[in-house]
């Protein structure tokens, strides 16, 4: 293809998209690479000056993991969520609200941008309550997992992001809850996104992680495209594991309550989040109602 045949057929989706907010969550597995980390924010600041309203939540995963190993404790999860006892949460909030956070804002200043970064306690962004505990099979029998201070969102209160958009400020959300006693909560960043995009009437939540997209049981096929019940089909055969899990589910809820496509990308290869949104046959799933 001519490099100006790439440029027109991006036309009538940059025309689309203009003045649309788009909600993208970086998932710590899509940060190990500092270049690849660097094209992706290049890509956000692009659609931020073709008119999009960029809204970035970052996750963080891995890194809390190693700061935990390297502390001699244990990492463990229960459907992709972190048992988050008080050690884990200030370790928690010190990766994400201090230095991946920072980093992200960071790079976005690089690329001659103004970038904001808030946490959901900032502004009341994410009001949860602590999760119940869950029930988790151990062998044939089923137990109640007490996740800690896992929060589940409650509410969302997305002016101070509406206030930044309306500054042309890129906000950069580290997802961390308060509770309505003023206690932090660890949230998954996958669930905050979809929770913030819902609350901005986002026109997109792109998920941006370390697999081609949402793939089958023995992870060769990607699905380019999926409705919801294909997506609520595939949760209850079972093929969505770990992480993927609280992505599809945001994803869902996402479509579920007006935001008109999510999609699950590889952001480990290069301008994928533009080749994603600007070309008709995408690089990863696109879920749809
Ligand atoms: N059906 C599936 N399709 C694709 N990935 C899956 C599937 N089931 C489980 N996964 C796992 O989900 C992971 C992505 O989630 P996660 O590790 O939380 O990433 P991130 O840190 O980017 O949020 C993949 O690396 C993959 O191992
Ligand atoms: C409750 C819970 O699991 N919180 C997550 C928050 C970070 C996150 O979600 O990071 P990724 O997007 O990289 O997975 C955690 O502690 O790992």
């Amino acid at each position: 293809m001519k490099r100006e045949d790439v440029l027109m057929e991006a036309l009538p989706y940059i025309q689309k998209f203009y003045g649309k907010t788009i909600v993208i969550k970086l998932g710590g597995h899509a940060m190990v690479d500092q270049k690849i980390l660097e094209t992706v924010i290049r890509d956000a600041v692009l659609l931020h000056y073709v008119g999009m309203k960029v809204v970035l939540v970052h996750g963080g995963g891995p890194e809390i993991t190693a700061k935990m190993k390297a502390m001699g404790k244990e990492p463990k999860f229960v459907g992709g969520l972190r048992i988050t006892d008080p050690e884990t949460l200030e370790i928690a909030q010190m990766v994400l609200v201090g230095k991946i956070n920072d980093g992200i804002v960071s790079l976005i200043a690089n690329c001659g941008t103004r970038a904001v970064g808030i946490s959901g306690n900032d502004g009341n962004l994410l009001i949860a309550r602590k999760m119940e505990p869950q029930r988790v099979q151990i062998g044939e029998t089923f137990e109640e997992v007490d996740l800690g201070h896992v929060g589940e969102i409650e509410e969302v209160d997305p002016e101070v992001l509406h206030c930044l958009l309306a500054q042309n400020y890129i906000p950069v959300v580290a997802p961390i809850a308060i509770d309505r006693q003023g206690q932090s909560l660890n949230i998954n960043a996958d669930t905050a996104a979809a929770e913030i995009a819902i609350a901005l009437k986002a026109y997109k939540l792109v998920n941006l992680t370390d697999v081609d997209g949402v793939m089958d049981a023995d992870r060769k096929k990607v699905y380019h495209r999926l409705s919801l019940a294909d997506a609520e089909a595939m949760i209850g055969r079972g093929v969505i594991a770990g992480g993927m899990i609280p992505k599809l589910e945001g994803c869902m809820k996402a479509i579920r309550n007006g935001v008109t496509s999510a999609h699950v990308v590889n952001g480990n290869r290069e301008h994928n989040l533009l080749l994603e949104l600007f070309t008709d046959e995408g690089v990863g799933t696109m879920i749809t109602p």
